[in-house]
């Protein structure tokens, strides 16, 4: 199995260098060259298995000879041991048809954890036995830096530098990358929005001469390891529901366009998926592009859905790939053009876009109110970027094909809406709950590249 690149001048490369290479050295990100299918029975018989088995028959196909399989299984078994849930995705129904995966139940409470934990104990087996050491650093709208942080902290081969924008993530997102105490992790509070934070993110690995010189590395969704692990839970829930013999749609609250993706790539697998749903807030720039009115950016308008307040999506440029039939100079172009402020997709990607992606939004009152009526409809507690998956998905869903939501962070990461949405303000898990007694160690960077860069040389371990 090789990786190419979606801008096409990179070098291809195995399941394990796109790993640890993260973004693409042309400045694209890594796919798989053909995507791997399962057969009807070989689905089939994934029903009844437990979530580590089923992850490794979806994942083995890609990983090539990274990892015996030995070890891969014990690589996976290790990951999930730590989500707090025997059945690692649960679900449970809202409606007649319509079911929730909470995606929640692992270290840092948001659905970072499932590929994190894998990438975590992938990383250290490749650089174990390279004898190797690599920088990550990453960009965060408030779950992945903490899933980054949970999985890498004290490691003696990896330091970490996580970019979140100041000011702009919950309180305790802020507080779980901010409160461990292991030197290797360090929080850096941006001057900026996301949008910043991830574009100094590629800005460092477009400079050749500080990634190899600090061995760059990077855990974001622009690491195909991460979409990858991804792709595990629509297989579980689907089967789970009566998939292959019956079709299932899924609605993804989406930022990044990462989780969105791997159904994608699920879908491609040979999972039988009737529609993805890409559901977005108030920042609604996939759902306005996907209803044909080009990509252009705007301003990012803070939420109370914060992980997804996001313009620049970037695995939207794994989907145009795709849907360009795979020609990376289209490729090249429209993110040249998305770099001036936007661009507009041809006929013939936008068709083939919308025969894989549906799209809705949510306003900030609509998912107020969708909190609000799905506890006293359900007894379920939304956080508020499950509760815009489920407006979108009440308001889109076709009654005869069951349909699941992705919950994709707990209701006690964001304590505030929740408690205004519904006057309870929920707790956090007794592991947690001296969390905002814990001394918090940041450091505040200006927008500015060069600033970054002399932070995290002055910061490394060895
Ligand atoms: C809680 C939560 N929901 C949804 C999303 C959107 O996911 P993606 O960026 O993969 O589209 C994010 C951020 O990634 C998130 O943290
Ligand atoms: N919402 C994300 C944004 C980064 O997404 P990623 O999937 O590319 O890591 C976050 O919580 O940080």
């Amino acid at each position: 199995m090789r990786y190419i690149s979606t801008r096409g001048t990179a070098p291809a490369l195995s399941f394990e260098e796109a790993m640890l290479t993260g973004l693409a050295r042309d400045g694209g990100l890594y796919v798989p060259e053909t995507i791997p299918t399962l057969t009807h029975q070989e689905i089939a018989a994934l029903a009844g298995k437990s979530y580590e088995e089923v992850a490794f028959a979806v994942m083995r196909p890609f990983i090539g000879d990274t990892f015996t399989d030995e070890v891969f299984r014990a690589l996976i078994d290790e990951a999930y041991a730590v989500i707090g849930h025997t059945a690692r995705a649960p679900m449970v129904q809202l409606a007649p048809n319509h079911f929730l995966l909470e995606l929640f139940h692992g270290p840092t409470l948001a659905f970072k954890d499932f590929a994190m934990q894998l990438i975590g104990q992938m990383f250290q087996t490749a650089l174990g036995r390279k004898g190797s050491r690599v920088t990550i650093v990453g960009a965060t709208s408030g779950d992945t830096g903490s899933a980054a942080i949970e999985a890498f902290k004290g490691l003696d081969n990896v330091d970490v530098f996580i970019l979140f924008p100041h000011g702009r993530v919950s309180e305790v997102q802020r507080r779980q990358m901010t409160t461990p105490v292991e030197s290797n992790v360090h929080a850096l509070a941006l001057e900026g929005d996301f949008d910043d934070c991830q574009a100094r993110l590629k800005d460092m690995f477009n400079d050749f001469e500080f990634r190899d010189g600090v061995k760059l590395a990077g855990v974001n969704s622009i690491n195909w390891g991460r979409v990858l692990a991804q792709v595990v839970y629509y297989f579980t829930s689907a089967v789970s529901l009566g998939a292959p013999d019956r079709k299932v749609s899924f609605t993804v609250p989406t930022g990044n366009f990462g989780d969105i993706f791997a159904g994608y790539v699920a879908k491609r697998m040979g999972l039988p998926i009737d529609r993805l749903i890409v559901a977005t807030n108030q920042n609604d720039i996939l759902d306005r592009c996907l209803k044909g009115q080009g990509y252009h950016k705007g301003p990012t308008h803070p939420s109370i859905s914060p992980s997804m307040d996001i313009q620049v999506s970037s695995n939207f440029e794994r989907a145009l790939f795709d849907a360009y039939d795979r020609d990376a100079l289209a490729v090249v172009q429209q993110m040249a053009e998305l770099a001036e402020g936007g661009f507009d997709v041809s006929q013939g990607a936008m068709e083939s876009l919308r025969e894989h992606y549906d799209s809705g939004r949510a306003t900030e009152e609509e998912t107020m109110q969708t909190i609000t009526h799905m506890l006293e409809a359900t007894g379920e507690l939304l956080c508020p970027h499950s509760a815009v998956g489920v407006k979108v998905a009440e308001e889109m869903r076709d009654a005869a094909v069951p349909m699941i939501t992705l919950a994709t962070a707990h209701p006690a990461k964001f304590p505030d809406a929740v408690e205004k949405a519904t006057g309870i303000r929920p707790d956090l898990p007794p592991r947690m709950r001296d969390l905002f007694d814990r001394d918090e160690r940041v450091t505040r960077l200006p927008n500015d590249l060069e600033a970054l860069k002399a932070h995290i040389k002055g910061n490394l371990s060895a």
